[in-house]
Parts: C-alpha cells; sequence; structure tokens
C-alpha cells in the first residue's frame, strides 16, 4: 500500500459503538495515518457542537479586551504552562531547532488541568509545576466554567483516542488507561489576528513544530492563513477543515512510545495572503494531551522488529514536556527559569 500523502478523515462512531471487527477495522486506519502521515481528522466523536460555540465565543471575548487586561494573567514563568502568552512571545520552531527566533505571530490563553488528583500526588517534587494552579481571567465570567467543561470532553475524548491508539499498536485495548487517568494536559486557545503589517522575514504564525505529547486535538476554524503539515515527501500540505470534525496529530511522546513506528509530524500555520484584511483572524482551540507526569516512555511492547533496539533512552512525560516549555518561550523570564 503506498503512503498516505494527505490526511484521512476517520469516523470514530464505528469504534464508539461498533463491535470488535468495527473496533479493529477503525484501529487499522489510525494505524496507517500514524504511520504515514502523523495526523488524522476524526468525524463521529461525540462531542456537543454547543459547547464547541461556547468555547469560541468566550475566547473571542477575551481576546477582544485591552492587552493590559490580558496581561494580567501574564504566565507567570516558563514551566508554568498557564495564563496568557501574548503575540511573539514563543516560538515553537525552537522546540526542533535552536536558531528559530522570531516570534510567532499568535496570542494564546492556557489552563492544565481542571480536576485535581490527591494532593500528595499534585505536589511531590516530580509533579513539578505539572498541576500548578490555573489562572483564570475575571473577564469574560463564563470563560471559566466553558473551559472547565470543554477541557474534560476532551479528557474524555483523549481516552477514548488512546484506547483506539492501543488497538491499533497490537496491545491490549486499555493499556494506556493507568498512565492517563491523571493526566496533565493543556488547553491552549490561539487568537491569530488579521496581519495589518507584513511578517518579518521568515516570521509566520506558528513555526515548524511538532508536538510535545501523547495527542492534540486540534478544533479550529476555515480562514486563510492555515495549518498546513509536511508529509513523507518533504512537502507541506493544507490540513482540509471539515465541519464538524476535529483534527488529531501525535506527539513526541506516542512518538516515542511507538519507537518511531509513528510520527510526530512537523506542522505549521502559514500567514494569510497580504491584504486578506479582516477575515483573516483565526481562532483554533487545542487540547494537547500529555500522559501523568510520572508515566514512564520507553519503547512499547510490539514496537521494536527482529533485532532493532529502543532508539531513544526512557524518560518520563513531566520531564519531556518542561524542557519542551523551557526551550520555546521568548519571554524575559527565560533566562531566568532556565537558569
Ligand atoms: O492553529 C493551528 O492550526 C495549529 C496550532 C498548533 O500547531 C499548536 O498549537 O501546536
Ligand atoms: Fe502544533
Amino acid at each position: 500500500m503506498s503512503k498516505l500523502l494527505e490526511v484521512p478523515v476517520i469516523d470514530i462512531a464505528r469504534f464508539r459503538f461498533g463491535d470488535a471487527e468495527d473496533r479493529r477495522a477503525v484501529a487499522r486506519e489510525v494505524d496507517r495515518a500514524c504511520t504515514d502521515i502523523g495526523f488524522l481528522i476524526i468525524d463521529g466523536h461525540g462531542v456537543d457542537p454547543g459547547l464547541i460555540e461556547r468555547t469560541r465565543a468566550v475566547s473571542r471575548e477575551f481576546f477582544d479586551l485591552p492587552e493590559a487586561e490580558k496581561r494580567r494573567v501574564a504566565r507567570p514563568g516558563v514551566d508554568v504552562s498557564r495564563g496568557y502568552t501574548g503575540l511573539e512571545d514563543e516560538s515553537v520552531a525552537r522546540s526542533r531547532d535552536a536558531t528559530a527566533t522570531q516570534g510567532d505571530l499568535n496570542e494564546s490563553l492556557m489552563i492544565g488541568p481542571v480536576d485535581r488528583p490527591d494532593e500528595a500526588y499534585a505536589t511531590a517534587p516530580a509533579a513539578g509545576q505539572h498541576f500548578a494552579p490555573n489562572i483564570w481571567p475575571e473577564r469574560p465570567a463564563a470563560l471559566r466554567p466553558v473551559w472547565t467543561e470543554y477541557y474534560r470532553a476532551m479528557g474524555d475524548l483523549a481516552a477514548t483516542i488512546m484506547r483506539i491508539f492501543a488497538l491499533a499498536l497490537d496491545l491490549d485495548e486499555d493499556y494506556f488507561d493507568d498512565k492517563i487517568d491523571k493526566h496533565i494536559s493543556r488547553l491552549r486557545l490561539r487568537n491569530y489576528p488579521a496581519q495589518a503589517q507584513a511578517p518579518k522575514p521568515g516570521q509566520i504564525r506558528a513555526g515548524a513544530h511538532s508536538d510535545y505529547g501523547s495527542l492534540t486535538i486540534l478544533c479550529t476554524e476555515d480562514k486563510p492563513g492555515g495549518l498546513q503539515v509536511c508529509n513523507a515527501e518533504g512537502e507541506w500540505v493544507d490540513v482540509p477543515i471539515v465541519p464538524g470534525t476535529f483534527i488529531i496529530n501525535i506527539g513526541d511522546l506516542m512518538e516515542r512510545w511507538s519507537n518511531d513506528r509513528w510520527v510526530s509530524t512537523l506542522h505549521r500555520v502559514v500567514n494569510p495572503p497580504a491584504g486578506a484584511g479582516g477575515a483573516a483572524r483565526r481562532q483554533s482551540i487545542v487540547f494537547f494531551h500529555n500522559p501523568n507526569y510520572d508515566a514512564r516512555i520507553e519503547c512499547l511492547p510490539n514496537c521494536t522488529r527482529e533485532g532493532e533496539a529502543p532508539r531513544y533512552p526512557v524518560t518520563t512525560s513531566g520531564d519531556h514536556l518542561r524542557s519542551m516549555f523551557v526551550t520555546t518561550q521568548n519571554t524575559a523570564t527565560a533566562a531566568e527559569t532556565e537558569a
């Protein structure tokens, strides 16, 4: 079978409601997508469209606030992945290329877990800042309850996808359950403003990067200046926007777990064409699903071929994520926290 060079659409209702054969059929399709291109679009996910709309609306209201008010909930430190990150404060491309310093042309607001596991686990030294309290803006007042509901819905959807992943990797369907039951996922809204001035040379909405965790669930909109992924031929292809679906990609931790059987694909968000005007404003709802901070990320059973050794040293979810957060921030606090 030739390699997929475009991102496929997969209906996961057949997994959610089907019999064992249906479930295996979905898992096979997902395995092919994760092997060939690292991205898939899912339909039949069961998330309430009203919740998505409400999440979009309260977030847009937040980004429309004056800059000074948004800065009141500024990210407190580079390893504290919470709060507001301003335009050009981050260069996600630095996660792969230390010389990439152009600031990304988006601003964002981010939260972590909304449900705390027991206090001893949440505050253990190895927990680092992964259970740091969330920083909620005062306005709009509806943001907190709506985002909390959305975060929980994404946690549930990610758990289903991890079950599909387990089956796709020839593991028991519940293999990942106890590695994600205290997940340290992040919900991040990115606002990509319309571009009144030309970007600096080489500067784009989000530089080329791969995501860091287990998987990402993206809900975006069809606007000029969108998401592209680098396929197996090294070509940048647009990810189609299919109404009612989510875009899913695997992150670096899943790539490591699978010993490179699956690919954590490079992707980027390009600029709108000059003159696109206000219509180019774009908002993405991004849920980065990350395993429990103490989940050991080591080559999974079934992921080495005859005579092949594991390609990565063992790490933990918490350690890997922290190093990525610290590497990609352009703010003044970066130097302080790294020291
Ligand atoms: O906005 C998008 O389409 C993608 C954003 C992204 O890649 C990220 O936040 O990691
Ligand atoms: Fe990404």
